[in-house]
């Protein structure tokens, strides 16, 4: 698996030209990319800036050398580079496995174009049977818990390597919702971006114009839009 996550990170590379302000995203495929743009940056020369999407993400960039601005001092990210946890046909997705959700999807949502990169284990027919991020704000978080656990969402709290609640790069929890199956992106979306307490969620719908995915016996293969 990792020989394809580091197949599609190559090939992203090639995306990002000379100039650009590029998003980097976070998790194991999306290192693999940021990898790669680093040894371009010191080997090639190549002049970029790079908006990160995590500390995890900032931390392995500012080790290769990348220059790296906020995402509040560029004026626009001309194109953003990140994994995915599940992709369907019509290339919506969940993202934020990684825990990275809230600023994957701010950074995606101010990018003129957006890729994503995944091997071939993550397209799916339906969305739903990797676990569903939603990240919320601590107060009151019990009693969002107990709201979805009563629309039937199963949710789990995520929990760190110490086993308390997971605590998100902008301060939050994660509530992890185990719906097998999403039947309807759309309805979903539209129930937790009106409930309170949610911050973000990961489902990321009409957000991806291209995928590059990587599979055993096909190489690269890029869908796009
Ligand atoms: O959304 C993410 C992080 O929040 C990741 O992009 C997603 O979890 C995929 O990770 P990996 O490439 O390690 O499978």
């Amino acid at each position: 698996m990792n020989n394809l996550k580091k197949l599609v990170g190559i090939e992203a590379a090639k995306f990002v030209k000379d100039g650009m302000v590029v998003g980097l995203g976070t998790g194991s495929t999306a290192a693999f990319f940021v990898a790669e743009l680093g040894r371009r940056v010191a080997e090639e020369n190549l002049q970029i800036v790079g908006v990160t999407t995590s500390s995890v993400t900032n931390a392995q960039a500012r080790e290769l050398g990348i220059p790296l601005k906020d995402i509040d001092e560029v004026d626009a990210i001309d194109l953003t580079i990140d994994g995915a946890d599940e992709v369907d046909l019509d290339l919506n997705g969940i993202k934020g496995g990684g825990a990275a959700l809230l600023m994957e999807k701010i950074v995606a949502t101010y990018s003129k174009d957006y890729i994503w990169i995944a091997d071939e284990s993550k397209l799916v027919e339906h969305l739903g049977a990797f676990p569903l991020p939603v990240e919320v704000v601590s107060f009151g978080c019990g009693q969002l818990f107990r709201l979805f656990d009563k629309l039937g969402f199963r949710p789990t709290f995520r929990l760190d390597e110490t086993g308390a609640r997971l605590i998100t790069d902008m301060g939050n929890h994660i509530i992890d919702l185990h719906l097998e199956k999403i039947e309807d992106p759309a309805r979903l979306i539209k129930l937790l971006d009106e409930t309170v307490g949610v911050v973000e969620h990961g489902l990321f719908k009409d957000m991806a114009k291209t995928v590059i995915i990587g599979s055993e016996n096909n190489g690269v293969k890029i869908i796009t839009k």
